[in-house]
């Protein structure tokens, strides 16, 4: 099929690649010229594991394209919406504006029984709203929407299998044309969930406010374990192991960021309340600001490790990135910790395999380095807030021989906290003795 993609990010860049792989002939389209030149170029624009691969096979076919120019749109049967919806400034609310652009940039541009499918997370009620201008505007053209529940890192791989399809539509042909898009992972036996549109947009940030709330539950009973000594790593392995629970998203540590998680439970939060329904979701606050003490009681550890003051203390920060795998910055607890230290006067050093740049960027005030043992050199903390599996896989007697004073915090709990110790360090986790 003839397919657009509005949006060439970190979700849309992934899904032009893929949606090439899969045999379709996919033009790219972002405001963005650099980024656009890096990607017509073969090269990613960010460090996506496989990306690169797919981004120049899909290239070398010729069925592969990228452009600026919103008229490249024209023609395609399908036009994939994937530009961001970003927290707003002043509220807790998502950010409309650049999905509402990207559909009145299209609107010239639809041909007959084209149809327009949002991917981007956006609140209950925005396919409809969106629905009723095309009506008005290119009435030959419908809209469907089609949630996407990628994971950074593993983009690829859930892009092109991916755990359960979501069709929110208006009609049967809508669903026809998206099973002709998918048609390689539903003969793969992949679920689909046809609905209406309130239910796919429901579905999204539902999921992902049911894995924050897991994710800040962990953390809930990491700080109960850390005021009676109990070990939340041995709790959530035990509670793991009932298959209703599970034991996946149950690690406690610095909490969860990125750009996602964070501003969709806040958007949802916001939407209930527009919807008087404010009572309903009352416990995403709670998650969200669970969440957000555990990169507190981070910064709390180091000030605690040198008896009250961190000023002049040489911290070396080991992540800046919200995850693993990723080079995205985005709310991330690591580097959100290296700057509250740099804050009270500590001398941070902060390293990242990928994140550096992005980092930077942000944060110019923070000194990096993307050298591991450089950062460690001479270091009186240091601090694992990213679990990277460089840093997962420290030896401790090695690093002991790079540091100014043996000191650990893990803020991912993801060392073997007996042997680090055995090495001589102090070691401390969140929610372990
Ligand atoms: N990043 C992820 O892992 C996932 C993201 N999502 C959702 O997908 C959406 C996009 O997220 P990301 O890709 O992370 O954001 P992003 O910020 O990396 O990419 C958005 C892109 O849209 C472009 N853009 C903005 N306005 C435009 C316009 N009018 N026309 C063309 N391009 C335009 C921007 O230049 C940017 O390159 C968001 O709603 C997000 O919640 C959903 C699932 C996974
Ligand atoms: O809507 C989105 O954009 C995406 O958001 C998340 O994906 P992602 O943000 O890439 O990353 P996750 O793997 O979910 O991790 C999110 C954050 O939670 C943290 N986390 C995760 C798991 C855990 O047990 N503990 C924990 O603190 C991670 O470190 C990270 O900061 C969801 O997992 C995707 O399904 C969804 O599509």
């Amino acid at each position: 099929m003839r397919i657009s993609v509005i949006g060439c990010g970190y979700l849309g860049a992934v899904h032009a690649s893929a949606m090439a792989e899969l045999g379709h002939d996919v033009v790219g389209i972002d405001v963005d010229a650099a980024k656009i030149a890096e990607l017509a170029a073969g090269r990613a624009p960010f460090f996506e594991p496989g990306l690169p691969e797919i981004l120049a096979s899909a290239i070398a076919t010729g069925r592969l394209r990228f452009s600026t120019d919103i008229a490249d749109a024209d023609g395609a049967e399908v036009h994939f919406i994937a530009v961001g919806t970003p927290q707003a400034a002043a509220t807790n609310a998502a950010d409309l504006t650049f999905v509402d652009a990207a559909v009145e940039s299209l609107l010239p541009h639809l041909a007959e029984g084209a149809l327009v499918v949002g991917k981007s997370t956006v609140p209950v009620g925005t396919a409809a709203r969106l629905a009723a201008r095309i009506a008005v505007a290119a009435p030959h053209a419908s809209l469907a929407w089609n949630p996407e529940f990628l994971r950074e890192g593993y983009a690829v791989k859930d892009t092109l299998e991916p755990d359960r399809l979501v069709y929110g539509v208006a009609d049967d042909r809508a669903t026809s044309v998206l099973d002709q898009i998918y048609r390689a992972a539903i003969e793969a036996g992949t679920p689909r969930v046809v609905t209406d549109y309130a239910t796919a947009e429901l579905v999204k940030v539902a999921a992902n406010a049911f894995l924050a709330t897991k994710i800040s539950f962990i953390n809930a009973m990491g700080e109960i374990a850390d005021a009676t000594g109990a070990d939340v790593t041995a709790l959530a392995d035990a509670i793991g192991h009932d298959a209703r629970i599970g034991r996946r998203f149950l690690n406690a540590g610095v909490g969860f960021g990125g750009g996602c998680l964070p501003k969709d439970i806040r958007a949802f939060t916001a939407r209930a309340e527009e919807l008087g329904r404010g009572d309903s979701l009352a416990f995403l606050r709670e998650v969200d600001e669970i969440n957000l003490r555990q990169r507190q009681r981070v910064a709390d550890l180091a000030v605690e490790a040198f008896g009250g003051s961190v000023h002049r203390k040489r911290i070396a920060v080991l992540g800046v990135t919200f995850k693993p795998e990723s080079d995205d910055v985005r709310d991330s607890p690591a580097l959100d910790v290296a700057v509250q230290l740099k804050g009270l006067g500590a001398e941070v050093i902060a390293t990242d395999p990928e994140g550096v740049e992005n980092a930077r960027r942000r944060h110019p005030q923070l000194d990096y380095t993307t050298s591991t043992r450089e950062a460690l050199r001479g270091a009186d903390l240091v601090v694992l807030v990213t679990e990277w599996r460089e840093y997962r896989n420290l030896d401790p007697v090695e690093t002991g021989r790079l540091v100014a004073a043996q000191r650990i915090i893990d803020g991912r709990n993801v060392l073997d906290a007996v042997a680090w110790r055995a090495a001589g360090w102090t070691y401390r986790g969140l929610g372990r003795p």
